[in-house]
């Protein structure tokens, strides 16, 4: 009894000190006008319902409840913190275009233990703006029409040309397979169907498993396993750096890798443990993104005939221009003619929205709308709500990339927009503005461009290649990060060609009988 007088006795100072500390909080806190909203349970707060699946086609009940609520602006306490989620487009962009000055990156500690230290999610300041730096060297315009196009069309047909006629696939998992061996390829000069790129693969996928999970570090939860995944992998991309600077110390070795790998060895002064980081986490943030939003086309598609039937129509064009110029490869000016492709494109990411919303923190105390957004609290900017706002998209739900159509007129002349009509209400720079699936600010997506021209090439050869289908029922799921929980299963039929040796071929069979019926 005396001994817990004693510790009482010791602790009681400190326990003040904490109760002084909160009561000049809550003091602060009085004297703020706070968005509305509702702190839930101590610690837990709201983060329970807040993570609840929900279609990713949808801004789910407790995003839909909230704004009737309490409006697109409200308070709440999420991952532990108090927080600010924003659904309201102009603060979404004032807070990732304040980013370093009002606001700051702030993933939850557990990213951080599973991506890395140095990973370019977690980093701020100098340290982020150099990797950063980097990753956009790596991935800009020239190496991404000279070296990427080439590569991107080879993986797609590396993946294409193994389904086989009649089977059933799953669409998510072969767009994971594209992504990762282009990634792989592109950052370490990893081939695919090697041992070490199938094993590399593998632990990936435990890995992806973690960092989408709760933080639990217990034995045998998915954080766990994805923790020790890690550490495999890294020993991985630490063996290649090893072989990697062994051949370029050695003199007979001319050949240089023209990767990622390479490049941070010889242009850059970073640490052996900060290369691994990085690399990591572009593994990660390029694979995983981009085949989620492929596959999200893949469902789209096959649910909207007319929007799929116009992009064939594009294709074929392209094709057959090619076919007669003697030409088998996908050049830049091909790409560039895929016009209704970037609507798809941007269609698919507004209504799957593949990242739903970035983590930040207030770093000075802010004032927006009349609201006051305390120093330190988080702040969710929530684009998928922006995304699927009735007031900024008409009729959000509905799959149109119709709706896209006046932008790319707007801003190219040779548009020859024949479903203008189809395009609703809202206007097209309102609809641009407001369109984040990349981010925005300084931390913008540095793959957005590799992502878009990934999405384009697959497509142009899927749609000339295969028709599909779903051979069962399957949709996307919010968990926040989107899923297909039976991996998208479709059932691929292949288009008959004169030639199947070539890729190019202008006598493709098919009924291109225009559709008056929207999808
Ligand atoms: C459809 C596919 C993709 C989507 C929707 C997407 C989305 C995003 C978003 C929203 C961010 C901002 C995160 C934040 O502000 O906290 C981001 C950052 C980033 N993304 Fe992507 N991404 C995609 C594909 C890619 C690809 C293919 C790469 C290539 C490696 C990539 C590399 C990165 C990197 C390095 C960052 C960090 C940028 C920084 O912090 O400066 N992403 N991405």
């Amino acid at each position: 009894m005396a001994a817990e007088i004693e510790l009482l006795l010791l602790l009681s100072p400190s326990i003040l000190a904490l109760f002084l500390v909160w009561l000049l909080i809550k003091r602060k806190e009085r004297t703020l006008k706070l968005p509305p909203g509702n702190m839930g349970w101590p610690f837990l707060g709201e983060t329970i319902s807040y993570l609840k699946p929900y279609s990713a086609t949808s801004v789910g009940e407790f995003m839909e409840q909230h704004i009737s609520r309490y409006g697109k602006i409200y308070k709440s306490n999420l991952f532990g913190e108090p927080t600010i989620v924003s659904a309201d487009a102009g603060l979404n962009r004032f807070i990732l275009q304040n980013e370093g000055r009002l606001f700051e990156c702030s993933y939850p500690r557990s990213i951080g233990g599973i991506l890395g230290k140095w990973s370019m999610l977690v980093l701020v300041g100098d340290m982020h703006r150099d990797m950063r730096m980097i990753s956009l060297n790596f991935m800009s315009n020239v190496r991404l029409r000279t070296h990427l196009l080439p590569e991107v069309e080879r993986h797609t047909l590396l993946v294409l040309r193994s389904w086989k006629e009649n089977s059933t696939l799953s669409a998510q998992d072969e767009a994971k397979k594209f992504t990762f061996n282009l990634m792989a390829k592109h950052i370490m000069s990893m081939d695919p169907g090697k041992l070490e790129t199938e094993q590399l693969k593998k632990e990936y996928i435990t890995f992806m498993k973690g960092v989408v999970s709760a933080p639990l570090n217990l034995p045998g939860t998915a954080y766990w396993k994805a923790l020790r995944s890690r550490s495999t992998i890294l020993k991985v991309i630490e063996r290649k750096m090893e072989e990697r600077i062994r051949h370029m110390r050695d003199e007979c070795e001319r050949r240089e890798e023209d990767d990622l790998l390479g490049w941070v060895l010889k242009h850059s002064n970073l640490s052996t443990e900060q290369i691994l980081d990085l690399i990591l986490s572009l593994l990660f943030a390029g694979h995983e993104t981009s085949s989620v939003a492929i596959a999200l086309a893949i469902y789209f598609l096959q649910d909207c005939p007319k929007a799929l039937q116009q992009l064939r129509e594009e294709h074929l064009k392209i094709a057959r221009a090619k076919k007669q110029a003697g030409e088998s490869q996908l050049n830049w000016d091909d790409y560039k003619k895929m016009e209704f492709t970037h609507c798809v494109i941007s269609e698919t990411l507004r209504l799957g929205n593949v990242v739903r919303f970035v983590h930040r923190k207030a770093i000075k105390d802010v004032r927006y709308k009349g609201y006051d957004i305390p120093s330190g609290w988080k702040v969710l900017p929530v684009f998928a709500a922006v995304h699927l706002d009735p007031s900024t998209y008409d009729h959000p739900q509905h799959f149109n990339p119709w709706r896209w159509q006046q932008n790319i007129s707007s801003s190219s002349s040779s548009s020859n927009s024949s479903n203008s009509s189809s395009v609703g209400a809202n206007s097209n720079a309102t609809m641009s503005i407001n369109f984040m699936p990349f981010g925005g600010g300084p931390r913008l997506c540095a793959g957005s461009e590799l992502a878009k021209l990934e999405m384009a090439v697959f497509m142009h050869h899927l749609v000339l290649n295969y028709q599909w289908e779903l051979a069962e029922s399957d949709h996307a799921l919010a968990y926040p990060f989107v899923d297909f929980p039976k991996g998208l299963p479709i059932k691929v039929h292949k288009i008959q060609h004169h030639h199947t040796t070539t890729s190019y071929d202008s006598n493709i069979h098919l009924t291109l009988n225009s559709l008056s019926l929207p999808c």
